[in-house]
């Protein structure tokens, strides 16, 4: 049973629709080899606001990336996507709200080396069944007008990470969840991708949640979280 006030405060916040996690737990394996990934991590992130979490390595930064997209279920706590909970939600539902709600980047862009630039825009659209937004639209609002056309192996590193960007705006979606998106750029490259994340975020009212090591970027986003053992606190 989880404490009164804890279930009245997760459903005042249902109207919220970015991202509520409340008290979640993630034990991964069993018996002697049990790791705690993440102890009773709280966080809430509204429309419009651009988190950044920080930490050592296997501190359980991933792991919550996984919760907070409905990739992995906690063992224990809440996780309340555009206002529906993804931890009670079946297998179905949370793949329906992943598409709908949720968008991802990761490290590298991870596009498909065969589709240009514009096409790999529209895949998204095409799984969600959603009516998305105008990929030539985005591709100029991400600054690559010009770029539609051309394939992975045409792009730079950051071109294609504003690919990955644009593609994961495709549906509009509340939450977006970025891990890493500087690893592979310099300095320069880094801080443009983190100013387009912050932009994005505002502009459109998206929840933004983006792990990082990079801290010359922090100064772009709103609050500042860290996590280590898998404890999650704010440091700025
Ligand atoms: N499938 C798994 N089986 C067992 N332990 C796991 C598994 N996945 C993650 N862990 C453990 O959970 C903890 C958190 O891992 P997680 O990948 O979330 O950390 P991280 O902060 O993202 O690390 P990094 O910065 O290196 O990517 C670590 O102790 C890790 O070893």
């Amino acid at each position: 049973m989880k404490p009164a006030e804890t279930v009245s405060e997760a459903r005042s916040e249902k109207s919220t629709s970015g991202l509520v996690m409340r008290d979640v737990n993630l034990q991964i394996g069993d018996g002697e080899d049990i790791v705690n990934a993440l102890s009773d991590v709280s966080l809430v992130v509204k429309p419009g606001e651009f988190v950044a979490i920080v930490g050592p390595s296997g501190a359980g930064k991933s792991s919550l990336l996984a919760v907070a997209g409905g990739l992995t279920t906690p063992t224990s706590g809440t996780v309340l996507v555009a206002g529906r909970d993804m931890t009670v939600a079946g297998n179905r539902e949370r793949t329906a709200l992943r598409r709908e709600a949720i968008g991802f980047v990761f490290q590298s862009g991870n596009l498909i080396p065969a589709l240009t630039a514009e096409d790999q825009l529209r895949l998204p659209v095409k799984f969600g069944g959603k009516k998305g937004r105008d990929p030539l639209e985005l591709l100029a609002e991400v600054g690559l007008a010009e770029k539609a056309k051309r394939r992975p192996h045409q792009l730079s590193g950051g071109e294609r990470q504003r690919v990955g960007i644009a593609r994961a705006l495709m549906t509009g979606p509340s939450l977006l969840l970025v891990d890493e998106p500087t690893a592979a750029l310099d300095r320069q490259r880094s801080r443009e991708i983190v100013e387009l994340l912050a932009r994005e975020t505002r502009e459109h009212g998206v929840a933004t949640i983006m792990v990082t090591h990079d801290h010359d970027v922090l100064g772009h986003c709103d609050t500042v979280h860290e996590m280590v053992d898998g404890r999650l606190s704010r440091i700025d």
